[in-house]
């Protein structure tokens, strides 16, 4: 196996790694930094925890150090925790350069971003649509110079899924020089592999980790299937149990909206559990302000949307529960791929509710892994159904979630009930009359036979009267 000098790193740069504890480089990082290293665009598709980032950020520190000119790497990423998360890696990897780097995302003010973009920094580290609006509405910096395009989970990037970064990226390709080394990276590069193509137009080097599954070795997956209705019960009594074994485990919940998260942060912490959420509709600092109290084990669960399912590296997450199963495999290996990482061991169990079990097999034959089921005590689950989630009048704090909910869209509540209402009657009152033109046409068929019936009737009558005379 290649050690990192053997790749062509340089010294400073392995000692850097030494101390941060990155003594060998991963496949991915042993096949993907020569090429990079040689100047070549590559494409690198492995495994979620297996040291992606640091297979970009090396060898750009590293030619970094050879010639530091204008801004000289771009990284675009999908959301902006990780942008913060990149930033940090090359920040703390490039130390001895005395690395300067600026990250641009959305939620956060503009005028001090424009300033650091105008300084010149070595490293821009971006969401698209941010860094976008600062090159529609500003002349003050340039990318022409740049030496390096990197795009981390690339696929996200180019895909048109709720945020579509389509437009800002055509604005952002609009500056760049065509002579620059592309990056691309995910643990699920395939799909859209022909316009990655596309993007990395100068032959790149593809490398994709060979392995028969697409989930680690190292991560136990499980399923329990469960009631829709009852499916919070399973959650708690998961908890409980985790909690009860395992007082420096940390856990990540994902849930398919931000008032999900919301009303399950609200349930979890009625059971005194220490909880935490990470959605969208969060004020920008204060997710950055739960994210770090969530690495800081201050809180112990984070229950999060998929704004939080790809690439953070968290070491200490032990378990990911998926509070919805994913209704695409791809967002399933990334979200338990918040677990174990890096070698270490994990835990991801999924509730699957009578509806999903069709998402769960696409799930299982695209990772090529059956998952297996979690075992529960249904007893246990049974006693927090009826204690405490009757106890705690859950279903009122729901309504009282909803209405707060509709208020933050602008809408009246009451207004809304009307229209509900209104809209309900009317469908009420069209099924009905449905139901009456479809009772009709039966009586009319109904009639129809009849008569074809008496007159068959009639017919074999005279035949019988004809015969006797
Ligand atoms: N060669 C190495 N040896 C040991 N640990 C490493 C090595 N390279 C990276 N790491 C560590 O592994 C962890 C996961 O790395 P990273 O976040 O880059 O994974 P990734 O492949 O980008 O995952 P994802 O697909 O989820 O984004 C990090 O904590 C990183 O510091």
């Amino acid at each position: 196996m290649a050690d990192f000098p053997s790749l062509g790193l340089s010294d400073w740069l392995v000692k850097q790694c030494k101390q941060l504890g990155i003594n060998k480089p991963t496949p991915v990082q042993e096949n993907c930094m020569p090429a990079i290293l040689q100047g070549r665009d590559c494409m690198g598709c492995a495994k979620t925890g297996s040291g992606k980032t640091a297979a970009f950020v090396l060898p750009v520190l590293q030619k970094l150090s050879e010639d530091p000119y204008g801004i000289f790497c771009l990284v675009l990423t999908p959301t902006r925790e990780l942008a913060y998360q990149i930033a940090e890696q090359f920040r703390v990897l490039g130390k001895p350069l005395g690395l300067k780097d600026c990250i641009i995302v959305g939620g956060m003010d503009m005028v001090s971003q424009a300033l650091e973009l105008s300084n010149q920094p070595h490293v821009v580290v971006a969401t698209p649509g941010r860094l976008a609006d600062h090159i529609r509405s500003s002349n003050t910096f340039s990318m022409s110079k740049i030496q390096f395009l990197i795009m981390d989970e690339a696929d996200r990037l180019l895909e048109q899924g709720c945020t579509d970064f389509t437009k800002d990226l055509e604005t952002i390709m609009g500056i760049l020089p065509a002579k620059r080394q592309t990056l691309l990276f995910s643990a699920t590069l395939t799909d859209t592999l022909q316009e990655l193509k596309n993007i990395a137009m100068n032959q790149p080097f593809f490398w994709e980790s060979k392995s028969e599954t697409r989930t680690v070795e190292e991560l136990d997956q499980r399923y329990i299937l469960t009631p829709e209705k009852v499916k919070d019960a399973y959650l708690v009594h998961l908890i409980q149990m985790f909690t009860d074994e395992h007082d420096d485990w940390s856990i990540i919940i994902f849930t398919n909206t931000c008032k999900n998260c919301q009303i399950l942060t609200m349930m979890l912490r009625e059971f005194n559990f220490p909880t935490i959420s990470l959605h969208s509709m969060m004020k920008q600092k204060q997710r950055f302000a739960n994210l770090a109290k969530f690495k800081a084990s201050v809180f112990k669960i984070l229950i999060a949307t998929d704004v939080a399912a790809r690439g953070l590296d968290i070491p200490t997450v032990q378990v990911v529960i998926n509070h919805n199963t994913p209704g695409l495999p791809k967002i399933y290996i990334h979200r338990v791929g918040r677990t174990a990482r890096a070698g270490r061991n994990g835990v991801s169990i999924t509730l699957v509710t009578q509806y999903d079990i069709h998402l769960v097999h696409s799930i299982e034959e695209q990772i090529q892994t059956k998952l297996k089921e979690y075992p529960v005590v249904e007893k246990d689950v049974l006693k927090i159904l009826t204690q405490k989630l009757e106890s705690t009048d859950f279903d009122e704090k729901k309504e009282i979630n909803k209405r707060k909910q509709l208020i933050l869209e602008g809408k009246d509540p009451d207004l809304e009930a009307k229209r509900k209402a209104e809209l309900e009657k009317i469908r009420s009152q069209k099924k009905k009359f449905k139901q009456r033109i479809q009772e009709d046409i039966q009586r009319q068929k109904r009639g129809q036979l009849k008569k074809k019936l008496m007159k068959r009737k009639q017919l074999k009558k005279k035949k019988a009267a004809q015969a006797t005379v």
